[in-house]
């Protein structure tokens, strides 16, 4: 019998999760209940009232809807035949050499536990092999009630293949089962650029939205010719996690945007692929690039000589990072491949000062379910932008260190050099994009 587990249909105090891929989706102790990213490991979690004033939790541990063992289940077993055989051996009981024993079962073992971690291979099809009582974890219980309010018009489904009769048993008393769908797909949305503009920003608010899954890292597979060589688009989709239908896949890879030939390549891939841009004004840009690159490399020279060439004494356009802000002409190549009510454009300050109209002006663009509310976000002063804080849990979490720098003061020589340099293509840019409020241009 095939199906999967609607979560909705669930009682209160039933709930479904994954252990294996928590780490997969770090940000959501609320996915680890509600969305695993890994479809075959799942946890149905029984919350029983006990008797002390903690609560235990029986749990069926399923592996493609069957009760799967523990991964350590051959090994118990093993060494609880291995007693046995010891226990007979004492009793003057002959069962076999000793050495014959341990020669059969290692290898035995070995096999049997590459099998269980590395396939579907189920061993032993038992409830009791996984039944077990489970410590009260905090993050597993949103506030109560919760569990029906959450977003109850998204029809949540699992994949699961039911044939175990303990998950029957199970089941029967609390689900219907249905078919459902993990995928790994081609991204319906890129976010192609800039850097330093706040992309890992958008991306970890975007994880935020249940209906929203990406990969932990950049892929930046289309400004990589020899992965395309060596891998091609088969390997790149993936490194997308799997999700369910109603679900899209985000990438971001803010290189893509400097390197025109990744236009070309995403529109042959998937010309309907949606694209997010986040601009920032372009010499706070730079700067921030600056402060990047300098921590990596201790040979970077200074700003100043950094920025402008020797020979010219004007800005050096040799430098890449100099021509990264030069937005207008990157621009208007990738809205010369993809139409633009395709491109979304948010302007970085306004990313920082308002994350939730951002995010709800993206929620619009992606035709996400609306989401976002404001307690999803709260001001950080000591870093000095928003983090975000977890529906449920109540966690908090914070972009990476590398992210609020403290920039360094740029003379005001080399400042108008900048502002000279920058305002052609700032011009260039303003016409291309129309009827933009951004303060810099
Ligand atoms: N909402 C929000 N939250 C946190 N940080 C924000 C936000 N919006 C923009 N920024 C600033 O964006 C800079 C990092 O940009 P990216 O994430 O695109 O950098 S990277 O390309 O991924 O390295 C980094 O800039 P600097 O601090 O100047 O280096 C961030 O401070």
């Amino acid at each position: 019998m095939g199906g999967s587990l609607n979560r909705h249909q669930l009682p209160p105090n039933y709930r479904l999760t994954n252990h294996r891929n928590d780490d997969h989706c770090p940000e959501h102790q609320l996915r680890g209940i509600f969305i695993p990213c890994d479809p075959r490991i799942l946890t149905l979690t029984m919350a029983k009232p006990s008797s002390n004033s903690r609560q235990s939790y029986t749990s069926l541990s399923l592996r493609n809807g069957l009760v799967a063992p523990r991964w350590s289940t051959p090994l118990v077993c093993c060494s609880v035949i291995s007693s046995v055989l010891n226990y007979l051996r004492n009793l003057g009981i002959y069962v076999a050499k000793k050495s014959t024993w341990t020669a059969l079962f290692i290898p035995v073992l070995l096999f049997v536990l590459l099998l269980t971690l590395f396939t579907d291979f189920i061993p032993f099809n038992r409830a009791s092999y996984s039944v077990g009582v489970q410590k009260h974890s905090r993050e597993w219980l949103p506030p109560q009630g919760s569990i029906q309010n959450y977003r109850p018009q998204m029809n949540f489904t699992l994949p699961l293949n039911v044939n175990s009769d303990a998950l029957r048993n199970v089941s029967r008393n609390t689900t219907s089962l249905q078919q459902g769908h993990y995928l790994k797909r081609f991204p319906s949305c890129i976010i192609f650029g800039v850097s330093k503009c706040g992309t890992k920003a958008v991306i970890e608010y975007l994880k935020l939205h249940p209906d929203v899954v990406a990969p932990k890292a950049e892929i930046n597979y289309f400004n990589n010719e020899t992965l395309q060589h060596q891998h091609g688009l088969g390997w790149y989709i993936q490194q997308m996690p799997p999700s369910l239908s109603h679900q899209i896949t985000v990438e971001k890879s803010p290189d893509y945007f400097q390197n025109h030939q990744c236009a070309d390549l995403i529109r042959a891939a998937a010309p309907s692929t949606k694209l997010i841009l986040l601009l920032r004004e372009p010499i706070e840009r730079l700067v921030s690039e600056y402060m990047q690159l300098s921590e990596k490399s201790l040979s970077l020279p200074d700003f100043e000589k950094w920025v402008i060439g020797q020979d010219t004494g004007d800005v050096d356009q040799k430098v890449p990072s100099v021509m990264v802000s030069a937005y207008a002409d990157h621009v208007s190549y990738w809205l010369r491949v993809f139409p633009r009510e395709q491109v979304h454009i948010i302007e970085s300050q306004s990313l920082r000062d308002y994350p939730l109209h951002e995010m709800r002006r993206l929620e619009t663009f992606l035709h996400l379910q609306p989401f976002y509310q404001p307690e999803d976000f709260y001001f950080n002063s000591t870093r000095g932008f928003y983090c975000m804080r977890m529906r449920y849990t109540g966690k908090t979490k914070c972009l990476g260190k590398s992210k609020g720098r403290e920039h360094i003061t740029v003379s005001d020589t080399i400042m108008d050099k900048l502002v000279r340099f920058y305002q052609p293509y700032n011009q260039k840019l303003k016409q291309i994009l129309g009827a933009v409020d951004f303060p810099w241009l």
